[in-house]
C-alpha cells in the first residue's frame, strides 16, 4: 500500500487544469456498449476506477485503441456475455461503484446482466433498489443471491413504461436510461437524477441515434429505437476536482489559477465556496483564487451558524462537503456540517481533531467546525485515507499544516484524481509518494 509523505506549511502558486470528469467517464464508457459502431471518447482521466472500468470492457471483447492516455476509441462489435459469469468479472467489477452502469447497456443489447456486489467508497449503504426497480418496470426480470451479493437480469423484451423514481439516483438514472433508450416504445422517467453528467450521457446518446428529451429536467421522456451508432464525446472538467482545488488554494493560503474549470457547470459550487468566505474570480473559463489570510464564514440572514449540506442537482454535491469541512477547520466563524446522503463519511474527522482541529462530530450525519481564524496551525501527523474525497481532504489538511504527515492507504485518492502528487508539485508542494 503506499503512502503520500507530506511537508506542509508551503504556499502554492500556478496553474492547474482540471482532469475530465471521473463520474461521467464512467457512465460513457459503459455507454460504448449500446453501439457496435465505433465510439472515441476525449478528455478521458488517467485514473484507476476509470482505468478499471476500461479493463472490464476490454475483457467483455469490446476492442480499445488508446491513442494516448486520454482518448480512446472503443468498438463493441463482438462482446462475449459469458465472461459475465466468470470470477474474473466478479472481482474486477466489485472494485469500483462505476461497473454497476455496464447493466444498463447490456440489458438493452444483449438482453441480460448481471451485477455483483458493487465497489467504490465505503461510506455508509449504497442500495441498489432504484436501479433494479427501474429496470423491472421495463420489463427485466431479476434474481438475488444473498450469498454473493448478485443480481441476475434478464430482460428479453423491454418495454417502454412510466415511472416515478424514488430517488434521483446518479448512476440509477443513468443505468435506466441506457436500458431504456432500445426499448420498445415510450419511456419516461421522473424524479430523474439531472446533474450536467448525465446530461453528458444524454446528448452523447442522442448524438447516437437515441431519442431522449427534458435533458437537463428531472422528467426525461424517451422514444426507443432500434438501433444507435458511434459518436465522439469529450469529458467535461471534473467539477470535484475544481472544488478541492478551490478548497487546497484556501487553506494554504496560494494564488491559484484553475484553467478551464467548466465555469457554467459548476452550479452552486462557487457559491459554496464564497459562502466560506473564500474570495474567487471568474476570468472566462477560469477560476483565480488569490492569496487569502483570512476567511469568514458568513452567516444566514438572520445572524444564525450557516449549515451546509448536501442535495441532488442542483443542489451541493455531497462529494464535496469532506473538502468544505476540511477548509473551515481554518476559517473564521462556525459552519454546520449536514451530510445527509451517506451515513459513514464524516468519520475521518478524528483525523482533523488530531490535528488540531475543532470539530463537533454531533452524529454520524453532522459536524459542526468551529473554524481557528489562523491563530493555530494544525500539526501533521500519520493518517489512513478512508475514501476519495476525505483522502482527498486529508491531503489538503496535511499541505496547509505544520510538519510532516504521512497519509496511508493513497489507492483511494488515485481511485479518482489524476497525478495528483504530480500535479501538486508542480505548484510548490512538497509531497513524496513511498
Ligand atoms: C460513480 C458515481 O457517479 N458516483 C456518484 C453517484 O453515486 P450513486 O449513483 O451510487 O449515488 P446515488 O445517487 O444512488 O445516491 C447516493 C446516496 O444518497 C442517497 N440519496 C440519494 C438521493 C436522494 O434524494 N436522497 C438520498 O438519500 C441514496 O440512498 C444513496 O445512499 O452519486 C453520488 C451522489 O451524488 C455521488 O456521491 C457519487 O460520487
Ligand atoms: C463516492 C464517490 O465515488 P464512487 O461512487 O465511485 O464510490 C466519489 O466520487 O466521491
Amino acid at each position: 500500500m503506499n503512502s503520500f509523505e507530506v511537508i506542509g506549511g508551503k504556499k502554492l502558486s500556478g496553474t492547474i487544469i482540471p482532469q475530465g470528469a471521473k463520474n461521467e467517464a464512467l457512465q460513457i464508457i459503459s455507454a460504448v456498449l449500446l453501439s457496435p459502431e465505433p465510439v472515441t471518447l476525449g478528455n478521458i482521466p488517467d485514473i484507476l476506477d476509470v482505468n478499471l472500468l476500461i479493463e472490464l470492457l476490454a475483457d467483455l471483447g469490446v476492442s480499445i485503441d488508446r491513442q494516448e492516455r486520454h482518448t480512446a476509441t472503443f468498438r463493441a462489435d463482438n462482446v462475449n456475455i459469458d465472461y459475465l459469469n466468470s470470477d474474473a468479472f466478479r472481482k474486477k467489477s466489485g472494485r469500483l461503484r462505476g461497473s454497476v452502469m455496464l447493466a444498463g447497456p447490456l440489458l438493452a443489447r444483449f438482453k441480460k446482466a448481471f451485477i455483483p456486489k458493487p465497489g467504490g467508497d465505503k461510506i455508509g449503504r449504497r442500495r441498489l433498489d432504484t436501479h433494479i426497480i427501474g429496470f423491472e418496470k421495463l420489463g427485466a426480470t431479476f434474481n438475488y443471491h444473498p450469498e454473493d451479493g448478485y443480481f441476475h437480469l434478464d430482460a428479453s423484451n423491454l418495454r417502454g413504461t412510466d415511472m416515478l423514481l424514488d430517488e434521483p439516483s446518479v448512476t440509477g438514472t443513468a443505468n435506466i436510461v441506457m436500458a431504456a433508450v432500445m426499448a420498445k416504445g415510450k419511456t419516461t422517467i421522473y424524479n430523474a437524477a439531472c446533474e450536467p453528467y448525465l446530461q453528458q450521457l444524454c446528448k452523447m446518446l442522442n448524438r447516437m441515434g437515441a431519442k431522449i428529451s427534458g435533458v437537463g429536467s428531472n422528467l426525461l421522456t424517451i422514444e426507443g429505437v432500434d438501433y444507435l451508432g458511434g459518436t465522439t464525446h469529450s469529458m467535461l472538467p471534473d467539477m470535484i476536482e475544481v472544488g478541492s482545488f478551490i478548497g487546497l488554494a484556501a487553506m494554504t493560503k496560494s494564488g491559484i489559477r484553475i484553467q478551464g474549470a467548466g465555469v457554467e457547470h459548476l452550479g452552486v459550487i462557487p457559491e459554496k465556496f464564497k459562502q466560506l468566505g473564500i474570495r474567487l474570480d471568474i476570468q472566462g473559463d477560469d477560476i483565480v483564487i488569490p492569496e487569502q489570510d483570512i476567511y469568514e464564514i458568513q452567516t444566514f440572514l438572520d445572524g444564525s451558524v450557516l449549515t451546509i449540506y448536501d442535495h441532488p442537482w442542483p443542489g451541493f454535491t455531497p462529494d464535496l462537503l469532506s473538502i468544505v469541512l476540511v477548509v473551515a477547520t481554518q476559517a473564521r466563524g462556525s459552519v454546520l456540517i449536514h451530510q445527509k446522503m451517506f451515513e459513514s463519511r464524516l468519520f475521518f474527522v478524528d483525523k482533523l481533531i488530531d490535528m488540531g482541529a475543532q470539530i463537533i462530530l454531533c452524529d454520524p450525519h453532522r459536524a459542526a467546525v468551529i473554524g481557528l481564524a489562523r491563530e493555530q496551525q494544525l500539526r501533521g501527523i500519520t493518517m489512513s485515507s478512508p475514501d476519495i474525497r476525505a483522502g482527498v481532504s486529508l491531503l489538503i489538511a496535511a499541505l496547509s499544516a505544520e510538519g510532516k504527515s504521512t497519509i496511508q492507504n493513497i489507492e483511494q485518492i488515485d481511485r479518482g484524481y489524476q497525478y495528483i502528487d504530480k500535479r501538486l508539485i508542480a505548484l510548490g508542494a512538497d509531497i513524496k509518494r513511498i
